[in-house]
């Protein structure tokens, strides 16, 4: 589903949590959606899933507006880590009603992923664990099969066994079923590979929105001699280094040509792409005007 957005603002009395965001997603990817605490993603996301009206602006989707439009609501599904469960629920029941408000739900693929995350349909939501909750948003929003799913940092609390599980669900059924999916994440080494398009927040305003390797070539990792890596790296941005006995490990920021790449190598230097979270961490800690 294509996702157009038109200078929406969200605001709650006077914090401006998304701020005039201009953004358009053509769908049918996995995209990323970073920021630091308070940046404004659940604010968006809400938006986006019309969990929220807009204070101004506009979220489209497939061209229909989408708020309060029936039409959009059945195609999207929106998990948060509270999960809009009511708590006496047995998560049998809740599976119940997803499967009669989606017409997308597949019914067998629910129970497969109730089996890989070791949930027990029996179970009241009440008594889940902090992981067990998140694995069952995850079950909610993979078996809706939404052609707009969005999960916003929902399954943060399940641990890394069940987070592999996950990935590895979620890139086989998103391959089986491509649909439009928007994760929000904190995790984003883990995740980045996942992604195809990332994009960034930063107080409420959209300031990075590409491809994940066209990220990715943004910068280089310098790896090699310190001695060497110092003066490869000089008059370069460094976004995040590490040292480990005489050998010394820079990211840079900026584009680096075919001839000072053979150069570095010559004086003993190997390269590598940048991290994700590398790139994110700088462009989010610059003050405001700094990073726009
Ligand atoms: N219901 C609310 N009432 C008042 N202020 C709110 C409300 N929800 C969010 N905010 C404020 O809006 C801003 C953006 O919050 P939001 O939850 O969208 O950020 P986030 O990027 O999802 O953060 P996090 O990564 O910590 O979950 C913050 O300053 C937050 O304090």
């Amino acid at each position: 589903m294509s996702i157009e957005i038109r200078e929406l603002t969200v605001r709650y009395g006077g914090t401006v949590a998304v701020d005039g965001v201009d953004l358009d997603l053509a769908g049918g990817k996995i995209y990323g959606l970073l920021g630091r605490n308070g940046s404004g993603k659940t604010s968006l996301l809400s938006a986006i899933a019309s969990y929220r009206k807009p204070s101004s602006g506009i979220v489209r989707i497939d061209g229909e507006e989408a708020f309060e439009n029936p039409r959009v609501a059945r195609r999207t599904c929106f998990i948060r880590d509270t999960l809009d469960l009511s708590d006496s629920d047995r998560l049998r029941t809740a599976l119940d009603l997803a499967a009669r408000l989606r017409p997308t739900w597949d019914g067998s693929y629910a129970a497969h992923l109730i089996e890989v995350f070791g949930l027990n349909p029996r179970k009241r939501v009440s008594s889940l664990s902090r992981g067990q909750r998140s694995a069952f948003g995850v079950v909610l929003g993979l078996a809706a099969r939404t052609p707009l799913t969005i999960l916003d940092e929902s399954y943060l609390g399940m641990d890394a066994v069940a987070r592999t599980l996950f990935y590895r669900e979620l890139l086989d059924d998103y391959l089986r079923h491509p649909r439009t999916i928007i994760l929000s994440t904190h995790l984003i080494e883990e995740v980045a590979d996942l992604f195809e398009r990332v994009i960034i927040m930063d107080r409420g305003r959209v300031i990075v929105h590409d491809e994940t390797d066209a990220l990715r070539g943004r910068g280089v990792t310098v790896t090699g001699p310190a001695e060497a890596v110092t003066s490869f790296v000089a008059g370069h941005a460094v976004l995040g280094e590490q040292s480990l006995g005489g050998v010394r490990a820079v990211t840079l920021d900026g584009h680096f040509t075919a001839g000072d790449i053979e150069r570095g190598e010559a004086a003993g230097l190997s390269f590598g792409p940048i991290g994700i979270q590398d790139l994110f961490v700088h462009l989010t800690s610059q003050p405001l005007e700094a990073s726009r």
